[in-house]
């Protein structure tokens, strides 16, 4: 019997789903903490070399709260965030503000003054409007870090909508066009900026080695390029995220703990051939360091036999809370919690109850007999479904719960009705 199997049910973190459900309700989070913070450590253990230095930043967009924001404050990783919104959650948590990388392509007025009243650690710069304005927010005898976003052209295989430096995409500037070497020059001029280096990032979910060995190549040899062309040097480099991770059987993630030494070393001969001075090295990783920690709780309703056939499920959350499947026709596993071990042959379609003929969770899984008061467990749903997840049909966020050696914490309450209208003003007020 596997530990997570007792008496046929599953168990999270060693605490049964049944409890959870007991205590908490459903739709609920769940996110193994000892899983989120044994993928902090690899990457601590595994993303490091004797001749580079390096840095590991968790990306908070995949998931974000107070208590996510103390973890990683102590498994030691820095923080990327991309709105007013999750940095001030950042400083709320007490997360310490010099390892935070303030990322976006429109990052408003309001956020850059932000930004520099909480002395972020560096800002990373889209364009020239934007660095225009940092410019003129930032006060006299401060100095800001800035990298600059960069497009280095690369096509990583996965679905469009999470593929982020195709030629035409919104982020950054391209590295083959000659107006780029303008802005990084502009940037090394103003004595308030202190120009760090580039950022650039692939895209999401992906599983070829290959893209990131070319990724890094192809912006260590821009680093080179820029070197020759304005005397620069470029001391820093982020590569971004975009680890792959596993949410079904069909998905090969590989293992980052012998890629990433793999990568630093291709990191050290592409500089060594370029003659340049090897960059400090970051990564980004969001999905890859969630994802597979957290499990989306629900209760069964009805089922329905449609006139083709087609057998639903019906739960009772809803694409409100679980996006990706609507958004990116992603693909998921769950089991029935209360009948981990009984035979799953018969392949359903699970459904929320949102008012949407879209909102499918899992087009095609195959559990046991699902009845009404079951608990369905979806896999995989720790990175982008709390962050993504909306009120919808007005539909209340369900809660989030670490679990960690048979104990379970609440670190995200759940949405009650009245959180709904607490900004809903009537008409006579
Ligand atoms: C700039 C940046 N960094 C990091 C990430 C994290 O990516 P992932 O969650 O795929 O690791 C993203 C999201 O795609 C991103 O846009
Ligand atoms: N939200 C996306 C990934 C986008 C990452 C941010 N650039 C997902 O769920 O896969």
């Amino acid at each position: 019997m596997s530990k997570n199997t007792i008496n046929n049910h599953l168990y999270i973190g060693g605490v049964s789903a049944f409890d959870l459900v007991r205590t908490y309700h459903t739709p609920l989070y769940v996110m193994d903490e000892s899983k989120i913070r044994s993928q902090c450590q690899m990457f601590k253990k595994h993303f490091v070399s004797d001749h580079i230095e390096t840095e590991t930043i968790y990306a908070s967009k995949a998931f974000l709260s107070l208590a996510m924001c103390e973890l990683v404050d102590s498994e030691g990783l820095s923080l990327d965030v991309v709105s007013g919104g999750e940095l001030y959650t950042a400083h709320q948590a007490g997360f310490p503000m010099h390892k935070i990388y303030f990322h976006g392509n429109n990052k408003s007025l309001e956020e850059l003054k932000l930004a520099i009243e909480y002395q972020v650690g560096t800002i990373v710069v889209d364009h020239r409007h934007e660095l225009l304005t940092l410019i003129n927010l930032i006060p006299k005898n401060q100095k800001i870090n800035v990298m600059l976003r960069v497009n280095p052209g690369i096509e990583a295989h996965t679905h469009e909508y999470i593929r982020t430096t195709h030629h035409d995409s919104k982020f950054g500037l391209s590295i083959y066009d000659e107006s780029t070497l303008d802005l990084i020059k502009e940037i090394n001029q103003y004595d308030s900026l202190i120009f760090k280096g580039f950022h650039s990032h692939i895209g999401s979910q992906i599983f070829e080695e290959q893209s990131f060995i070319e990724h890094a190549q192809t912006v260590l040899t821009y680093i080179s390029d820029v070197y020759l062309k304005t005397g620069i040097v470029v001391e820093e480099m982020n590569l971004g995220g975009g680890f792959g991770a596993k949410y079904t059987a069909e998905d090969k993630p590989f293992e980052l703990k012998f890629f990433l030494p793999t990568l630093l070393e291709h990191i050290g001969e592409t500089s060594k051939k370029l003659r340049i001075k090897v960059p400090k090295v970051f990564i980004e990783p969001g999905r890859s360091i969630v994802a597979e920690a957290g499990y989306t709780l629900y209760t069964v309703g009805g089922t329905k036999k449609t006139t083709s056939g087609k057998q639903y499920v019906f739960i009772d959350g809803s694409m409100a809370d679980h996006m990706r499947t609507a958004l990116y026709q992603a693909k998921y596993d769950a089991v029935i919690a209360n009948k981990l071990n009984d035979e799953a042959n018969t392949s359903y379609t699970v459904a929320g109850k949102a008012c949407e003929s879209g909102d499918i969770i899992i087009k095609d899984v195959k559990l046991p007999k699902p009845e009404a008061n079951d608990i369905l467990a979806v896999k995989t749903t720790g990175a982008y479904h709390y962050s993504m997840s909306s009120n919808y049909n007005r539909l209340t966020r369900p809660a989030v719960v670490f679990v960690k050696d048979g104990k379970s914490k609440l670190i995200v309450q759940r949405e009650t009705y009245q959180d709904l209208i607490r900004n809903d003003l009537k008409l006579e007020d």
